[in-house]
């Protein structure tokens, strides 16, 4: 296993166990992977995961989401939003998407997760470990996630209620590569799902 941040701990071994990741893809019918999704607040992260999530288990496949709201209210509960914080989050959150995968699970990960370095070191703590990961570029224009405001958000945060609040006071980095691109303020739901879908099955992950 590849180690992307310095590890305090000495005198710790890894211990391999006798079924495989391919044993497990096998008993599930699929394999694992990460499907990132990155965008703006209110660009559409968790409302594409849950129903990417519905599409999928009516194909028997096996998904879990882990939504950047839910995560924070648990493990990640002592982390605010400032750049170190946000890349903390990141970091942890990558490394249980990573866990998941390797179960043989569609992990589908709800996070803005605003920096380029964040979302590159969770791709490498994937690929260096031969794990699939594709982000997932949820895209949509400031003007359309702020007038959608599902949790009257942008409304504080204009109002200076909220600090630091990604797209206003503080950066979103887009992706420049990304293995997905949907534009949720052009596109519908229906066909988001469905490109999801298809690229899973182009790249052989379900069938
Ligand atoms: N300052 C600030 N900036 C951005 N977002 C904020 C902020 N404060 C609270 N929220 C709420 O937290 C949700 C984003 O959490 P994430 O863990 O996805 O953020 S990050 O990836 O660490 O940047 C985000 O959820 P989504 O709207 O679903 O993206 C907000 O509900
Ligand atoms: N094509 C679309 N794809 C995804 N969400 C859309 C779309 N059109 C409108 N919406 C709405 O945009 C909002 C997105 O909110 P949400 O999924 O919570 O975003 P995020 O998780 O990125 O903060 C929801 O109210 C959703 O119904």
């Amino acid at each position: 296993m590849t180690e992307v941040v310095e590890r305090k701990a000495t005198n710790i071994h890894w211990h391999d166990g006798d079924v495989t990741r391919g044993d497990r893809a096998a008993m599930l019918g699929h394999k694992g992977v990460t499907l990132w999704f990155t965008g703006l607040s209110g660009s559409g992260k968790s409302t594409v995961a849950v129903a990417v999530e519905k599409a999928l288990a009516a194909r028997g496949v096996l998904s879990y989401r882990l939504d950047g709201d839910n995560i924070r209210h648990g493990i990640n509960s002592n982390l605010g939003f400032s750049a170190e914080d946000r890349q903390e989050n990141i970091r942890r959150v990558g490394e249980i998407s990573r866990l998941f995968a390797d179960t043989g699970v569609v992990v589908l990960s709800s996070f803005i997760s605003p920096y380029f370095e964040d979302r590159a070191l969770v791709r490498k703590m994937h690929e260096d470990n031969d794990l699939l990961f594709m982000e997932v570029f949820i895209d949509c224009s400031l003007e359309a996630a702020e007038s959608r405001d599902p949790k009257g958000l942008y409304k504080k945060a204009r109002a200076g209620e909220i600090r630091g609040f990604t797209g206003i006071d503080d950066p979103y980095e887009a992706p420049l590569q990304p293995e997905l691109h949907l534009r949720t303020d052009q596109m519908t739901l229906e066909d988001e799902v469905e490109a999801v879908i298809k690229s899973l099955q182009e790249r052989g992950i379900i069938i």
